[in-house]
C-alpha cells in the first residue's frame, strides 16, 4: 500500500514540476479570498475560461483553483498543466476576528473527482486558531496521501503574537518557522512568502529540507521587469518556482510576461533578456 502511494505522489508532483524540479503555477482563487475587485483592472479576466485558456496557451506548468471554479472551467487545463485544488479559504467579508482562520470549503473526494493532481490547503502559522487549522491540514493531507496525492501547504505565518515577536511576519525567521512547520506536519510542497533577500530566501529552502518551496507572488509591481527579477532571486536561492496570480491576470497582455516568467524559471535567463525577447522591453 505505501508503496503505491508515494509513487502516486510521485509521479502527480512531476505534472508541476518539470525535469529541472522548477514549476511556475497560476493562482486563482482570488474572486473568493480577496473579492472580485481584484479583477476590475481587466476585467474580462474574471472569467475563469478567459483567463485560463490564455495561461495555458502560454505554457503554463500548473493552476491552482477553488473546487467551484475547477467544476465550471477545469476542462480548459490541458492533461499536460497540473491542477491543484485548495480546499480550504476564506472571504474578506468575514469579521476581523476571524479572519486568522480558513475553512474548509470542499473535500478531497471532490478534488479528485474535478481531476486534481495535487490538494492545497492554507495554515496560518500563529494564528490564535492556529490548532483548528493544523487539524483541518492534518485530516486533509492524511486522507489525500492515503490515495497517493501530494499535498500543498500555503505556509502563511499570521498573529498578533508573531508581531510582537519578530516585528513584522516576512522576518525570515518567521518564513523559516512556517516553512519548517509545513515539513513537519506533512507537506510535499510549499507556498510562503519571500523574505527580502537571496541569502535568507536560502534559510527558508534549507530549512524546508527537499520539499520544494514556492513563492506566493504578491500585488502586481508596475514595472513587470521587477517581477522577473523576484522570481529570478527566488531561483538563485534554491526555491522551486512560484505560484502566481494579479501579476498574470492583472496585465492586460499576460502571455508575453508568462513567458518570460517561464524563461527565468527554467532557463535561468537574466530578467532584461527575458523580458526583451517577449517583447516587454
Ligand atoms: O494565498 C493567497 C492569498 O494570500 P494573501 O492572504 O493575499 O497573502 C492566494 O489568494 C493567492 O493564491 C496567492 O496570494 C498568490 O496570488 P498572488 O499573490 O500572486 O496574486
Amino acid at each position: 500500500m505505501d508503496a503505491y502511494q508515494s509513487i502516486g505522489i510521485r509521479r502527480r508532483l512531476k505534472r508541476f514540476f518539470r525535469r529541472d524540479g522548477r514549476a511556475l503555477i497560476f493562482a486563482m482563487d482570488h474572486g473568493f479570498e480577496h473579492g472580485p475587485t481584484d479583477f476590475e483592472e481587466h476585467w474580462e479576466h474574471v472569467n475563469p475560461r478567459i483567463i485560463l485558456r490564455k495561461v495555458v496557451r502560454a505554457g503554463i506548468d500548473g493552476v491552482m483553483m477553488l473546487p467551484g471554479l475547477a467544476r465550471m472551467a477545469g476542462d480548459e487545463v490541458k492533461p499536460n498543466v497540473g491542477m491543484m485544488i485548495k480546499l480550504t479559504s476564506k472571504t474578506n467579508l468575514r469579521p476581523k476576528g476571524d479572519q486568522l482562520l480558513q475553512s474548509q470549503l470542499g473535500f478531497v473526494e471532490d478534488a479528485v473527482k474535478l481531476g486534481a493532481d495535487a490538494i492545497a490547503a492554507t495554515v496560518y502559522w500563529g494564528s490564535p486558531q492556529e490548532d483548528a487549522m493544523m487539524r483541518q491540514f492534518a485530516e486533509i493531507a492524511s486522507y489525500a496521501h492515503d490515495l497517493g496525492f501530494p499535498v500543498v501547504q500555503f505556509a502563511y505565518p499570521r498573529g498578533p503574537y508573531i508581531n510582537e515577536k519578530y516585528g513584522r511576519k516576512e522576518d525570515y525567521r518567521v518564513v523559516m518557522y512556517g516553512a519548517r512547520a509545513a515539513v513537519e506536519s506533512g507537506a510535499d510542497m510549499i507556498k510562503t512568502y519571500w523574505t527580502g533577500s537571496r541569502e535568507t530566501f536560502a534559510k527558508v529552502v534549507d530549512a524546508a529540507a527537499g520539499i520544494p518551496v514556492l513563492l506566493s507572488g504578491g500585488a502586481k509591481t508596475d514595472n513587470p521587469v521587477d517581477f522577473l527579477k523576484l522570481v529570478w532571486d527566488v531561483i538563485e536561492a534554491g526555491g522551486a518556482g512560484a505560484v502566481v496570480g494579479r501579476n498574470i491576470f492583472q496585465r492586460e497582455d499576460p502571455e508575453p510576461f508568462i513567458k518570460a516568467l517561464l524563461r527565468v524559471v527554467h532557463r535561468n535567463e537574466d530578467p532584461e533578456e527575458a523580458a526583451k525577447a517577449e517583447g516587454l522591453l
